[in-house]
């Protein structure tokens, strides 16, 4: 697993373990390991080739701009989402509203995504060899509400060029099919449970449409 991360390669038991350390038991959701499994999806990603590179860009510079704020000078309001929101909302709901480099907007496009996501793993786990298909049922239904018409449509090309089901099983290096699957089943749950506490902070803050 350390081998294959410094090879570079994606594997999804580090995406997997990154998601799990998010959660405290207090359900808190720490952003260092939310950034470093969004860094191993885009590794996933950028490995899947350059029609994909839009997609992966944007992923990127979100990844950044969190690590911007995690790194900086109020790094310590960075440590999880609920503490970012409470620094963020301490300005006023309207100056938070006006913000494009938030740390809040920022996460809720990335929390978006993460519901594409699960979606994703569940239709891949659920045996649908037809990839592109799950991809993009599993966007139908989370992402492409958020996206204008020429970004849903950049993505829904781009999704037939995924691919097959088995060779998705292979990059994700976990051994062999049974075990890649068995794994997916592992994983949801917790990208689950991150998706949910996420869903329900931003809720309970009224952050969930922030510009
Ligand atoms: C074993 C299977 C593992 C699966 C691994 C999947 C790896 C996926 C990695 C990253 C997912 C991409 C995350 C994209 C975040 C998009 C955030 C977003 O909505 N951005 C838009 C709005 O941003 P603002 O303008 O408001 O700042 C932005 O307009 C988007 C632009 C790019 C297009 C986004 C299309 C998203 C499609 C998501 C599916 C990715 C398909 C990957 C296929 C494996």
């Amino acid at each position: 697993m350390a081998a294959a991360a410094a090879a570079g390669a994606f594997s999804l038991r580090e995406v997997l373990e990154a998601f799990q350390r998010c959660v405290t038991e207090q359900r808190e959701v720490l952003l260092e390991p939310y950034l470093s499994g969004w860094r191993g999806l885009i590794r996933f990603l950028q490995s899947l080739g350059t029609v994909f590179s839009f997609i992966s860009k944007d992923a990127v510079a979100k990844v950044s701009l969190l690590e911007g704020h995690c790194g900086g000078r109020q790094g310590q309001q960075y440590v999880s989402l609920q503490s970012m929101v409470r620094h963020e909302l301490a300005a006023g709901p309207a100056a938070l509203r006006a913000r494009s480099d938030s740390g809040c907007r920022t996460v809720l496009r990335l929390h978006r995504a993460l519901r594409w996501l699960q979606l994703f793993l569940e239709g891949l786990r659920s045996g649908d060899s037809r990839t592109s298909v799950v991809c993009t049922d599993a966007y139908n239904a989370s992402l492409a509400a958020y996206h204008p018409w020429v970004v849903r449509k950049a993505a829904t090309v781009a999704f037939c060029a995924l691919p097959s089901r088995d060779a998705f099983l292979e990059i994700m290096n976990v051994g062999p099919r049974e075990e890649a699957v068995a794994m997916l089943g592992e994983a949801i749950p917790y990208i689950g449970d991150v998706y949910s506490i996420t869903q329900e902070l931003f809720a309970q803050h009224k952050l969930l449409d922030l510009p």
